[in-house]
């Protein structure tokens, strides 16, 4: 389902521009074809994300957004990992804390097993779909501070670190890896800046300097994530920083918050078959695309 445009697309994997090898049939679990339930409208929350590397904005320009937004239409904001600081309760608050005691608190979360923390961090950003799902299904829009594609960029330099090309094509594996974990967002929005500036403000916001090493990794990491924005316009918005001021960045993200708002299409369980219910409204998402 192209959740932005509500048209039914079962011929591609959820939330990716890549066909299935085999389009699932709308047949029952015991085989015989079932009637084509009526087409309907799902009630439910548009699910956009904030991307882009540390610094960017994300965190400043999508709230300066959002303070724009009247109260019956303010989204709930899912913070960055960052903003757990105090803790956050439960298993993601937990994974996270395994992740950052296993890299020694490396800023990039570099334990030395890039896959096992992809594996880690998609099952984190699982967590956080679980705990907005009644959010999505009061029909409230949620934006998620970083989701599968900050794993995607980051794990997939670390895969392949000198190897941009490589990066690249790990990078949009490890989203189709992700979108069998849960649903893409809906619409990501990527903030992009020269990757010296978004540093200089990271270092300023936590009083702290980046090696030469983590700063190189920053701007490999801010390269990777426009080339797999490219890949996908559909689900992409990016606004670039050096082209806009931050009056125009934030009325921009309002504008597409605005328009993801939009979205009605039913939410999948992406690793159940084209009979699931969907996540937030519970009817079977085959029906539409009988
Ligand atoms: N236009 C701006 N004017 C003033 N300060 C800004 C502006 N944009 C960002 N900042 C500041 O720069 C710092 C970094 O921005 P922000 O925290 O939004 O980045 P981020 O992309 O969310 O980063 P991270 O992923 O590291 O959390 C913050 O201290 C923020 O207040
Ligand atoms: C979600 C996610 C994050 N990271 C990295 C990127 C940042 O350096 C930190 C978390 O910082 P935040 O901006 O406060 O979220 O972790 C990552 O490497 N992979 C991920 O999936």
């Amino acid at each position: 389902m192209d959740a932005l445009t509500n048209r039914p697309d079962l011929s591609r994997i959820p939330g990716t521009d890549r066909p299935h090898a085999t389009v699932p049939s709308p047949a029952s679990p015991k085989g015989d074809r079932m009637p084509a339930p009526a087409r309907h409208s799902c009630p439910r929350g548009p699910l956009i994300s904030a991307e882009g590397i540390n610094g960017v904005g994300k965190t400043y320009l999508t709230n300066r957004a959002v303070e724009a937004l009247d109260d019956e239409h303010k989204p709930l904001m899912l913070d960055e990992f960052a903003q757990w600081a105090n803790g956050r309760p439960g298993l993601g608050g937990a994974l996270l804390r395994a992740l950052y005691e296993a890299s020694d608190d490396d800023p990039f979360l570099r334990g030395g097993t890039p896959l096992a923390e992809a594996l880690l961090l998609m099952a984190i950003k699982r967590h956080d779909l679980d705990t907005v799902i009644p959010h999505l299904s009061r029909g409230r829009a949620v934006i998620e501070g970083r989701s599968a594609d900050s794993t995607a960029v980051c794990q997939a330099l670390l895969l392949h670190p000198g190897n941009p090309d490589a990066a690249l094509a790990t990078a949009r594996d490890l989203l189709d890896l992700s979108a069998s974990y849960r649903p893409l967002p809906d619409m990501t929005i990527l903030v992009t800046d020269d990757a010296a500036q978004a540093v200089a403000r990271a270092q300023d916001r936590d009083g702290r300097v980046f090696t030469e090493e983590q700063a190189a990794f920053m701007r490999a990491a801010a390269a990777l994530y426009e080339q797999l924005a490219a890949t996908d316009p559909r689900r992409y918005r990016v606004v670039d920083r050096r082209t806009v001021d931050e009056h125009q960045a934030a009325e921009q993200i309002r504008g597409w918050i605005h328009e993801a708002r939009g979205s009605r299409g039913c939410l999948s369980e992406p690793w159940q078959g084209a009979w699931a219910a969907c996540l937030c409204c519970g009817r079977p998402i085959a029906a539409d695309a009988a």
